[in-house]
């Protein structure tokens, strides 16, 4: 099942900078297995802010739930999720 997530990170502006660091460090190792087993599809920069505009590949939505409450900076995200399917008009064979 494929769904957009949609990730606006807030990280306190008291966090210290190396705690900071640290737990991005973490995100990224986690964001990059994930991609590594085609499970993040998409990961996509939203220009101008501490944003990203993903795309999952997952089993249900339980796996979507583990996968996302698993991210490092999950507690210092606002998190949107939305559900896709096949375009019609769509010329990708591999739209799911
Ligand atoms: O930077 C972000 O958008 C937040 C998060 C998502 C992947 C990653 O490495 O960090």
């Amino acid at each position: 099942m494929l769904f957009k997530v949609e990730m606006k990170v807030n990280i306190p502006h008291d966090m210290p900078v190396d705690v900071a660091a640290g737990i991005k460090a973490l995100e990224k190792a986690y964001a990059q297995e994930l991609q590594r087993q085609g499970k993040w599809r998409h990961l996509w920069r939203v220009a101008g802010s501490y944003a990203n505009v993903s795309i999952f590949d997952v089993a249900d939505n339980a796996e979507l739930q583990e996968l996302i409450s698993g991210l490092p900076l999950f507690p210092y995200m606002d998190i949107s999720v939305a559900p896709l399917c096949r375009h019609p008009s769509s010329i990708h064979a591999d739209d799911r």
